[in-house]
C-alpha cells in the first residue's frame, strides 16, 4: 500500500484563558523554547509527516517573532472562533487524498513512538482513522452542581460516581482522511454538535474510530501547574535523545 501524504494540522489560535498568562500559552517558554516550537519540532522531525498547516489567531502578534516562520514546510492559516473552526480552516489547505494528523499546539510532549503507533491505523480497515488516548486512572465523580470550569476551592457536591470501565482520556494527535474529516466537521458544526475533538465529529458522522493507547506524558498544557510537568517531560525526552546519539 502506498502511504498517503500525512499533513499535521495544528490548532494554535487559542487565547489560553485558563492559563491566565500575559500571552497565549502556546507562546510561553519552557525548556528553552516556546511551547509551539516544541510541538512543531516534534511533528516536523517525524519521518512520516510531510508538512504542517498551522492555524494562528488573526490577532496573533507572537508567531512572527519565531524563526520557524521561515520554515517552508509550515503553512500558516487563520484560526477561528472555536478549536473546531481553526481545525476546519487548516484542513481546507489539504489535498483530497491527504490524511490529516490534528494535534494541539498545547501538547508539546507527544512522542514519535506514539505518532508512529497512531499512523499504523492508516492501513487498518476495521476503523476509520483514530486517536491517541489514555485510560482514566482516577475514580470519576459527577458533580451535582453543573459548572463548566469549576472554580478552585469551591465546594461541589458529589451527585454520583461514574464507572471508569472503558473510560479514556482523548489525546491528540487525531488522524483521519482529510476529506472525510472536513465533511464530518462541517456537518457537526452545522448541526450544532459540541465538537471538542475531531473524533466527536467523525463519530457523529457514523464512523468507527480507533483508539491507540498513548503516553499519559502527552499532556495538554492548560493550567499553570501543567508548565513544570511539561518541562520535566521535555527534559526527559531530550536526555533520552542525547543518550541515543
Ligand atoms: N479558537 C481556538 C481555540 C483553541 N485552539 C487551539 O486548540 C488547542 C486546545 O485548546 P485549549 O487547550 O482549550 O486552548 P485555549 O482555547 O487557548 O485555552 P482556554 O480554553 O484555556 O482559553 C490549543 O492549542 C489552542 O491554541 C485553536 O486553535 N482555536
Ligand atoms: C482535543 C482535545 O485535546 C482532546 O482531549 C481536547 O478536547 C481539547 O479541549 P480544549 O477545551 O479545546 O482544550
Amino acid at each position: 500500500m502506498t502511504m498517503p501524504r500525512v499533513i499535521a494540522v495544528i490548532p494554535a489560535a487559542g487565547v489560553g484563558s485558563r492559563m491566565q498568562a500575559d500571552r497565549p500559552k502556546q507562546y510561553l517558554t519552557i525548556a528553552g523554547k516556546t511551547i509551539l516550537e516544541h510541538t512543531l519540532d516534534a511533528l516536523l522531525t517525524h519521518p512520516s509527516i510531510h508538512s504542517v498547516v498551522l492555524a494562528v489567531s488573526p490577532d496573533d502578534i507572537y508567531f512572527s517573532n519565531l524563526d520557524i516562520k521561515e520554515n517552508k514546510r509550515v503553512d500558516v492559516v487563520h484560526g477561528g472562533k472555536e478549536r473546531a473552526d481553526s481545525v476546519l480552516n487548516g484542513i481546507m489547505h489539504l489535498q483530497h487524498d491527504d490524511w490529516a494528523l490534528v494535534h494541539d499546539a498545547a501538547r508539546p510532549c507527544v512522542s514519535h513512538k506514539d505518532i508512529t503507533a497512531l499512523l499504523s491505523l492508516i492501513g487498518d480497515n476495521t476503523v476509520t482513522g483514530g486517536i491517541l488516548a489514555t485510560p482514566v486512572r482516577d475514580t470519576m465523580k459527577r458533580a451535582a452542581i453543573s459548572e463548566d470550569i469549576p472554580h478552585q476551592n469551591q465546594l461541589n457536591v458529589i451527585s454520583h460516581t461514574e464507572s471508569r470501565t472503558n473510560l479514556w482520556h482523548a489525546l491528540t494527535p487525531q488522524l483521519f482522511p482529510a476529506q472525510l474529516l472536513r465533511e464530518a466537521l462541517q456537518k457537526g458544526l452545522s448541526d450544532g454538535v459540541n465538537i471538542t475533538d475531531e473524533a466527536s465529529a467523525v463519530e457523529y458522522a457514523g464512523y468507527k474510530v480507533g483508539m491507540v493507547n498513548g503516553s499519559p506524558a502527552n499532556i495538554k498544557i492548560t493550567h499553570p501547574a501543567d508548565l513544570p510537568l511539561a518541562e520535566f517531560y521535555l527534559q526527559q525526552q531530550l536526555e533520552a535523545r542525547v543518550a541515543c546519539e
